[in-house]
C-alpha cells in the first residue's frame, strides 16, 4: 500500500535533531509578540507574521543564522516567553505523531530579562517535566530529553561552560551535547577538551558535520571524528573515506531533507539529497526537521518526502524507523518502548 500523510503521521516517530528556538512556529512567535505588545505600549519589534512570512521557507546560510541573533532571541527573551514557546513546541511535535523527542538548545543569557544560562536550561527542563506530567498515558506520551548545544562561535571556555551545565542537569534529563551554529564560523579544534569532558561524564555527543563545503576540510572532519561522536547531523560534503569511516563506526545520522534543500546546503532538489546514498549503507538514519518553525516541514512530512523522492514503501519506512531507534540517547528502556510502538503500529495496518 502506498505511503500517504495519514501513514506517516500515524507512524510512531523519533525526532533527534530539532533546535528548540528554530522549532517555534510563526503562530506561537506571533502570540508571544502580541502578549508583549499588549503589556508594553513602547514595544516596537516587527510582527513575526511580517518578519517571517508564512509562505517563505528559502533562507540561505547568510540569511538564516541572523534570524536568531537579531530577531527571535530578542522576542523570546523572558522566562514567560521561553516557557510558552517550549510547551507549544512539545505539543506540536506530539500532535505530529512524534513518540520520542530529543530537543537541543544553546544555553543563552539575557541580563536585562534576568535570565542566566542556568535559568534558561532549568526553565526548559521544567517545561519538559510539566509536559510529561500532563501526558498521562500512551498515545499522548512523548518522552523528551535535552541536548545542550555549543555554538561554533564559542570560545573553549564557553564551550566548557555549556558542557558543565549539561553535566549539572544530567539527572534532570540532559542526555548529550551538540556542536552547531553557523558552519562558516569558528575553529572546531578549540572544543576538543569540552567534548572529552562530556564523554567522561557519560554524556552522548552529536555534531553538525560537513554542512557546507568550506567547513568540510579534512582537518575539520578529522577533528570532529576525534571527538568520538555517537551521532552526526547533516553529513553533506563528506569525502568517500570519511563516509566509510562513519559507517564502520556505526555512527547514527540525523538527516534533514527540507532544511538542506530550502537552505540550499545541497545542490539540486529532494531527489538529489544524500539520503539517497546513506539509505543503502545500513547506517542508523533518523529523518529530522532541524528547524520546523523556519522550514515548515513536519517530521511526518519529512517521511513523506523521503518516500516520494526515493520510492520507499510502508515496509521501507518501518525499517528505517526501527533502525533510527538504535541511535537514540535515552537508554535501553526508551528503545524498547519505541520498538514496541512500531511493532504495534505495523500489526495495526
Ligand atoms: C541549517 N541548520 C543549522 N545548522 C547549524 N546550526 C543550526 C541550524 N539550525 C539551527 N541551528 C542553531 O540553533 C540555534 C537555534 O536554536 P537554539 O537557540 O539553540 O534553541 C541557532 O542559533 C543555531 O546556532
Amino acid at each position: 500500500m502506498a505511503v500517504n500523510i495519514a501513514f506517516t503521521k500515524g507512524l510512531p516517530k523519533v525526532e533527534l535533531h530539532a533546535h528548540l528556538t528554530g522549532s517555534i512556529s510563526v503562530t506561537t512567535l506571533h502570540e508571544i509578540w502580541q502578549a508583549r505588545k499588549d503589556s508594553d505600549a513602547s514595544f516596537s519589534m516587527e510582527d513575526p507574521l511580517v518578519a517571517l512570512p508564512l509562505d517563505k521557507v528559502s533562507y540561505d546560510v547568510v540569511t538564516f543564522f541572523p534570524l536568531f541573533d537579531s530577531y527571535i532571541y530578542d522576542l523570546c527573551s523572558s522566562v514567560a516567553a521561553i516557557r510558552r514557546a517550549t510547551l507549544q513546541v512539545l505539543r506540536d511535535f506530539r500532535d505530529d505523531g512524534v513518540r520520542y523527542l530529543e530537543l537541543r538548545t544553546t544555553p543563552r543569557e539575557n541580563v536585562a530579562a534576568g535570565v542566566t544560562k542556568e535559568t534558561y536550561v532549568s526553565t526548559v527542563l521544567s517545561c519538559l517535566d510539566e509536559f510529561a506530567a500532563s501526558a498521562g498515558s500512551e498515545p499522548d506520551m512523548m518522552p523528551t530529553y535535552l541536548i545542550l548545544s555549543v555554538d561554533r562561535r564559542n570560545t573553549a571556555a564557553q564551550a566548557m561552560q555549556t558542557v558543565e551545565l549539561a553535566v549539572q542537569f544530567q539527572a534532570r534529563g540532559v542526555v548529550g551535547v551538540d556542536l552547531c551554529g553557523n558552519p562558516a564560523m569558528g575553529d572546531v579544534a578549540a572544543f576538543g577538551e569540552a567534548f572529552a569532558r562530556a564523554r567522561e561524564a557519560g554524556l552522548k555527543v552529536t555534531l553538525h558535520f560537513a554542512e557546507i563545503s568550506e567547513s568540510a576540510t579534512r582537518r575539520e572532519l578529522q577533528a570532529l571524528l576525534g571527538f568520538r561522536p555517537d551521532r552526526l547531523g547533516h553529513v553533506i560534503h563528506v569525502p568517500d573515506d570519511f563516509r566509510d569511516e562513519i559507517a564502520r563506526r556505526d555512527i547514527g545520522l540525523e538527516l534533514c531533507l527540507s532544511c538542506n534543500v530550502h537552505a540550499k546546503l545541497i545542490p539540486g532538489g529532494f531527489a538529489d539529497h544524500h539520503f539517497g546514498y546513506w539509505k543503502d549503507t545500513g547506517c542508523s538514519i533518523s529523518l529530522c526537521t532541524d528547524d520546523v518553525g523556519i522550514f515548515r516541514s513536519s517530521v511526518s512530512n519529512e517521511y513523506l518526502l523521503a518516500a516520494e523522492h526515493f520510492s520507499l514503501g510502508r515496509a521501507d519506512l518501518l525499517k528505517l524507523s526501527k533502525r533510527a531507534v538504535d541511535s537514540i540517547f535515552g537508554g535501553e528502556a526508551e528503545k524498547e518502548r519505541m520498538r514496541r510502538l512500531l511493532t504495534e503500529f505495523e500489526a495495526s495496518l
